[in-house]
């Protein structure tokens, strides 16, 4: 990749935007591709993305753009900010322009037929790219405002770390490599789930210790998944695992959170979504995650727990009463044990 040429970011919400302009800080020249002409006439009229990320300003080095084909052609690395919903229907019909190209995720989610990765996915559409996430404690308004903040950028293609690492790495923007691309990409998605758990206990007003045994119970839970699926367990302790966890457990920035505190407070699922109107992946990744669970026998309590609630009628009260009626487990030995 030359220092001239433009480096993409697919989707105009929060993610992507706050992406552009981190890219666009570090001097690169951006085409923030996104679907709705409308959107991007406005963004590049005012400078601002309203709907996504209100108040941030964007740098002229960010242009919207809505021709996915050309903005595919222009650019070597390319930054994929779209919902899990909606990647593969976004960029199937552009296989032929992705051969050699440097594809990295963003995205936080899983898809249901076959359990794949956004990464998977990509690597299926475009057999001949090259791939990789990047994932880790990065709530978009805080990357956009410039908090100090820590991603992991992930692919067995060290070339194309290197790259992500030099695009992205600025003044309040620190990258580090990892070629666990699986462990780091599934932490992001996984970590979804167990936010939306702990939004509901804040809004039930449930105290600190619980919000500490939660965030921590659910890390043996998704690393005990991750590593039967081949994981590097280390990845857990590191920015993709634990530190995703924390951040998106404990912030009411953090969406899935804010559905999960809209849950506590006797909305309906739907009714939380709505209010949201922004993407909050966990509601689709425990479906997914449930089913895959059961299928691989790997007992995931907190998973099945939130499940029940959101999808087979439970009660809060019945599944707290569940999960702390199991028998006593061992702390720390949290692989190979199997309990809450
Ligand atoms: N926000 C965050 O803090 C972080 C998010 N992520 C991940 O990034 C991904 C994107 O999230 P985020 O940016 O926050 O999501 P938002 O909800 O903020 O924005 C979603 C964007 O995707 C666009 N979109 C939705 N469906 C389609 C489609 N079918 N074709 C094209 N574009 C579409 C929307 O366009 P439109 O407005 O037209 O509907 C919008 O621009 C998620 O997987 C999330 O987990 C990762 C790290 C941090
Ligand atoms: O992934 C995130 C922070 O790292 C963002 O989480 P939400 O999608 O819950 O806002």
């Amino acid at each position: 990749m030359t220092e001239q040429q433009p480096i993409a970011v697919l989707g105009g919400g929060s993610f992507g935007t706050a992406i552009a302009n981190l890219l666009a800080e570090n001097g690169h020249s951006v085409r923030l591709w996104m679907r709705d002409a409308e959107q991007a006439e406005s963004i590049r009229t005012h400078r601002q993305n309203p709907r996504y990320l209100k108040g941030v300003t964007l740098l002229p080095g960010v242009c919207p753009v809505t021709d996915l084909g050309q903005t595919l052609a222009e650019c070597q690395l390319i930054f994929v900010a779209l919902p899990s919903s909606a990647l593969r229907q976004a960029l199937s019909p552009f296989a032929d322009h992705l051969s050699g190209k440097m594809l990295v995720s963003t995205t936080k989610g899983i898809e249901a037929q076959g359990f794949m990765l956004m990464s998977q996915i990509l690597e299926e559409i475009a057999p001949q790219a090259r791939i990789g996430v990047i994932s880790g404690p990065n709530l978009a308004r805080e990357v956009a405002e410039h908090a100090l903040t820590a991603t992991v950028v992930a692919s067995d293609d060290e070339a194309l770390c290197r790259c992500v690492q030099q695009a992205l790495h600025g003044r309040t923007f620190r990258v580090y490599a990892s070629s666990d691309r699986f462990g780091v990409e599934l932490g992001g998605a996984l970590k979804n789930v167990y936010a939306i758990m702990a939004g509901m206990a804040a809004a039930l007003g449930m105290g600190e210790n619980t919000r500490s045994m939660l965030i921590t119970r659910a890390l043996a839970e998704m690393t005990r998944f991750a590593v039967r699926l081949g994981a590097n367990p280390m990845t857990f302790l590191g920015l993709a695992g634990v530190g995703d966890l924390i951040v998106t457990c404990t912030s009411t920035k953090s969406r899935n959170f804010q559905v999960g505190h809209a849950l506590g407070e006797g909305l309906s699922l739907d009714e939380a979504v709505s209010r949201l109107g922004e993407v909050a992946e966990g509601v689709n990744t425990i479906k997914v995650l449930k089913t895959k669970a059961e299928e691989l026998q790997v007992y995931m309590p907190l998973v099945a727990g939130l499940h029940a609630i959101l999808y087979e009628g439970r009660t809060l009260d019945q599944v707290i009463a569940l999960l702390m009626r199991g028998e006593p487990k061992t702390d720390v030995d949290f692989i190979s044990t199997d309990g809450f």
